[in-house]
């Protein structure tokens, strides 16, 4: 057996671990990267999550653009054989990105001298030696400081696992090649990644069944945002079902059969039929196999790696960052989780998860919802004096831009305190909502005002104008 020792590890190339291991390989540190997978170097944001579905949705956003505006001008209706067409050239322009994307990735860690990239599964052997396995090759790590950035993959319901499989069920990243597009797709979880393929697959002409086990639709939100994406959705033809328990799922080849209970009359047990079925109930942390019990790095009762506001594990040495630390699963936070780490090893390690504030996040439909702060419920329940100014897209007529790109669907809404004109919150459900969030974060950490905000000088036609005018009609809560 091979060994390397070297002053840090980092297990899984995601997010965090990357950057942790460019920065410190840079600064002549020893770094060795290990990666199960040749298909996921880079780590699962640009290889099979963020970067690829957001390819697929802003393809299928320009599609349903296009309709519209070929309806306005009273052309022909494109034909199911154009939908299925567009759709695999969408997955092919998808899949060069990627490659592209992953070349760099590898590159840009390669021409380091000082880090070592190993490929192959890792797995603790005691609390700071790790055993790489590739075929018959095993290679034994030392460490000073261990890194386990080792990410989730899809949790699938027991149904689901337990079915037979013919290649009608998938999850978000096996749906990503279903060929050909769906006729008919049901999704099951109405979560983010239920919301974002239901509103994509729709754009490019898909019947879509959204079904989730809550009664309530977008439950953290606030009713009128969630409302207004229910309707926007039921408009492109996904019809919507609430309170619907999968008991089972069958997969003849031909075709896949969704039974499923509806709350009150469990029962009456339901069947829909599918061409492809998604599921996206969720994740789970990638811990089953790593040896944590060798390394004494306790896990939490979902099997995430519990840290502390360092993400330090209960192993000396050890952190644990990304997904698997049991935090929000995003990108940025990964990329902030690598910040704190970096703070740890080369800084005064005073950085911790309790320095975050207003992180925003962003749900791709077309138009995307942004959320950052609380929401109007979670305002009013604050028992703050509250000013509240929500506004129709179609009606803000400071901006032009929805009517320029065509998207005229959608509301904006702010939550501010009465008492200080601070921002508390803001809800953009808008085009361009993914990038003006970021500009409403700013101001909340930074302690720009409502005021400010609202005489801000801005671009135009931008989206980001919406704020002159909405801010300019905040009134008090009513109750
Ligand atoms: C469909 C979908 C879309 C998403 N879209 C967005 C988005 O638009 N914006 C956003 O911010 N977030 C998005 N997310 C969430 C985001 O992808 C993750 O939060 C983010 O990638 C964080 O990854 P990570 O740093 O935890 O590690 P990952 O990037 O998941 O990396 C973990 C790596 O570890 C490897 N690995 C696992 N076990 C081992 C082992 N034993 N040995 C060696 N290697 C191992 C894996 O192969 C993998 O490459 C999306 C998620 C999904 C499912
Ligand atoms: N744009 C983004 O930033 C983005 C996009 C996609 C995913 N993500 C991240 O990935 C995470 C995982 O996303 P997700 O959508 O898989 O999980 P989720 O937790 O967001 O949603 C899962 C949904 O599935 C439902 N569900 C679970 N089991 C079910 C069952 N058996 N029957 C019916 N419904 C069921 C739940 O009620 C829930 O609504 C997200 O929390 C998010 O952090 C982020």
């Amino acid at each position: 057996m091979a060994d390397l020792t070297v002053d840090i590890v980092v297990l899984g190339w995601g997010k965090a671990g990357k950057t942790l291991a460019g920065a410190l390989g840079r600064q002549g540190k020893r770094v060795a990267l290990v990666e199960r997978s040749a298909e996921m170097a880079g780590g699962s944001c640009i290889n099979i999550n963020c970067v690829p579905t957001k390819a697929l949705v802003h393809d299928s956003g320009m599609l349903m653009g296009a309709i519209v505006n070929a309806n306005a001008n009273a052309n022909a209706p494109s034909e199911a054989g154009d939908s299925i067409r567009r759709f695999a050239s969408s997955v092919a322009r998808r899949d060069t990105l990627v490659e592209k994307l992953r070349a760099r990735n590898r590159a840009l860690l390669d021409e380091v001298d000082m880090i070592t990239l190993v490929q192959g599964q890792a797995r603790f052997t005691a609390p700071r030696r790790i055993e790489v396995s590739a075929g018959h090759d095993r290679l034994l790590i030392s460490a000073e400081t261990v890194v386990v950035n080792t990410g989730t993959v899809p949790a699938m319901p027991a149904v689901a696992s337990d079915a037979a499989r013919h290649g009608r069920l998938h999850d978000s990243t096996s749906i990503q090649h279903v060929d050909p597009l769906p006729e008919r797709l049901v999704i099951v979880g109405g979560g983010y990644v239920g919301l974002e393929f239901a509103g994509m697959f729709a754009g490019f002409g898909s019947g879509v069944v959204l079904l989730d086990r809550h009664d309530g639709f977008m439950r953290g939100e606030d009713r009128d945002v969630a409302d207004a994406v229910r309707a926007l959705l039921e408009e492109r033809g996904v019809e919507v079902v609430l309170g619907a328990e999968v008991e089972a799922v069958d997969d003849t080849g031909d075709r896949a059969v969704v039974a499923y209970g509806t709350a009150g009359e469990a029962a009456h047990t339901r069947h829909v039929e599918a061409d492809a079925v998604l599921f996206a109930t969720g994740r789970r942390p990638v811990t089953d196999d790593l040896g944590l019990d060798a390394a004494g790095v306790t896990t939490d009762d979902r099997g995430f790696i519990v840290v502390d506001d360092r993400l330090r594990t209960s192993a000396e040495g050890v952190f644990a960052v990304g997904d698997v630390n049991g935090g929000p699963q995003f990108t940025y936070v990964s990329l902030d989780d690598y910040r704190i780490v970096l703070d740890q090893l080369t800084g005064d390690g005073s950085r911790s998860t309790r320095d975050r504030a207003a992180v925003p996040s962003t749900i791709f439909l077309t138009p995307p919802l942004a959320r950052v702060g609380m929401n109007e419920t979670e305002a009013r329940e604050s028992g703050r004096d509250v000013l509240v100014a929500v506004k129709q897209v179609a009606d803000i007529a400071a901006m032009p831009r929805p009517k320029i790109v065509g998207e005229t669907h959608g509301l904006i809404k702010v939550v501010v305190d009465a008492a200080t004109d601070r921002i508390l919150g803001a809800t953009l459900f808008c085009v361009d909502a993914q990038e003006v969030i970021n500009l409403v974060a700013l101001a909340m950490r930074a302690g720009v005002t409502a005021t400010e905000l609202r005489d801000g000088i801005w671009t135009h036609p931008s989206s980001t104008e919406a704020l002159n005018e909405v801010l300019g009609d905040l009134r008090p809560l009513t109750w």
